[in-house]
């Protein structure tokens, strides 16, 4: 099967057809840039120049492994050799553990950081229990040369394959070498401390709340991106409509509070389009003042009103604020709401 990006939601292609159409995402890159999602090696556009690795987050130290992959792309449009990154789904952390994994970039994200990114094609290996037996040589020999047919690899330095973690990027090295293959190594990028940016790093920030760092050791802002679905009709009673965000059950979610963000809304009607950017407040919580049990993710727009229902919004996540508290009375919870906008707006006339 195929996994189709279209006006963002996906359509799954049977992999019966011999025609599969090229996924278009024009309106959203802004560059009339594309890119092919395939979930089986056989449904891949080959040859390939490929970056290998598990790339959630698509932060600063995954774009250095996939810029050398881009490098020569124009002038090989023509040879047809396309950049692929190649990735496993389920995360094989989720596989092992048979525990649900969240993710920083769940797929629909990470198709569009990709394509930004003008990468050609994302292959999602399924990760299961034939995959992960595999040995180093066969891995390669038989995935990456075989049915991707690469023309040269890149990985990160600290990148294991192969059954048990077997294999070390060295050993994809001397592998490949065997069939004139190069294969880049690329050296951990550091943040501003020199300690190796990881998406373990990025979550332990957002865990903490540390959007400026996560937001540092990305390269952009963390976004969530989600459609606005009906709340408890209580917003705008007090004052503060918020639009309720579904989000894809595996996003990553940062620490529960009160956050500064920017908005893009999408037209559900219109393919792509980002209709505008706005400033907003956003909290993450189970709402306890008014005994909510379920955490939700709602954003208020600031100096802003119309219908966002079924609206599909790009929330960039730009500071935390405050943690979410349980007030006394609706009344208190709406004077600390108004505090917010009012630290928010000064946090965005700061930044002008
Ligand atoms: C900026 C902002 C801050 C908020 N802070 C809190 C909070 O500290 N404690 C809380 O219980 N709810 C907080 N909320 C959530 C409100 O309780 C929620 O927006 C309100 O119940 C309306 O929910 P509804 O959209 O489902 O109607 C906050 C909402 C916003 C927009
Ligand atoms: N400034 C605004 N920010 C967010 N939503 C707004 C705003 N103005 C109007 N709305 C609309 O109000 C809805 C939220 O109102 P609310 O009373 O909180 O209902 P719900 O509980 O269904 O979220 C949003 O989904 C949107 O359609």
């Amino acid at each position: 099967m195929v996994i189709v990006l279209s006006a963002l939601s996906y359509y799954f292609v049977t992999s019966e057809k011999n025609y599969l159409p090229r996924i278009d995402v024009q309106n959203l890159s802004q560059n009339g840039f594309s890119i092919w999602v395939a979930n089986a090696t056989k449904l891949s556009l080959t040859p390939t120049a490929i970056a290998l690795g598990k790339f959630d987050g698509i932060h600063l130290g995954h774009q250095k492994v996939i810029q050398p992959i881009l490098e020569g792309q124009n002038r090989e449009i023509t040879d047809k050799i396309y950049s692929t990154v190649v990735t496993f789904d389920p995360h094989p952390q989720q596989f092992f553990s048979g525990q649900p994994h969240n993710l920083l970039t769940p797929l629909e994200e990470k198709v569009e950081q990709l394509c930004s990114l003008k990468v050609k094609q994302l292959v999602l290996l399924p990760f299961d229990k034939e995959l992960s037996a595999l040995t180093p040589t066969e891995f390669v020999e038989k995935i990456l040369i075989q049915q991707l047919k690469a023309v040269r690899i890149s990985v990160g330095q600290d990148f294991r394959f192969g059954s048990c973690r077997l294999g070390a990027a060295e050993d994809l090295q001397i592998i490949a070498a065997k069939y004139n293959i190069p294969v880049h190594i690329v050296p951990l990028a550091g943040d501003e401390e020199n300690s190796p940016i990881s998406s373990t790093t990025i979550r332990q920030a957002l865990n903490q709340g540390d959007i400026i760092k996560a937001n540092q050791l990305l390269g952009r802002k963390y976004t969530l991106v989600g459609t606005v679905v009906e709340g408890e009709k209580l917003g705008t009673n007090i004052g503060f409509p918020t639009a309720n965000l579904e989000l894809p059950s595996d996003k990553f979610l940062p620490k529960k509070g009160v956050y500064a963000v920017h908005v893009s809304i999408t037209s559900s009607t219109e393919e792509n389009v980002l209709k505008s950017d706005y400033r907003g407040v956003m909290n993450i919580g189970i709402c306890p003042t008014v005994n909510g049990t379920q955490v939700s993710v709602e954003v208020h727009l600031l100096d802003w009103s119309g219908d966002l229902y079924g609206e599909r919004l790009l929330v960039k996540i730009e500071k935390f604020l405050r943690s979410e508290q349980k007030f006394n009375s609706l009344k208190a919870l709406t004077n600390q709401i108004r505090c917010d906008c009012d630290t928010a707006n000064s946090f965005f006339q700061s930044r002008c």
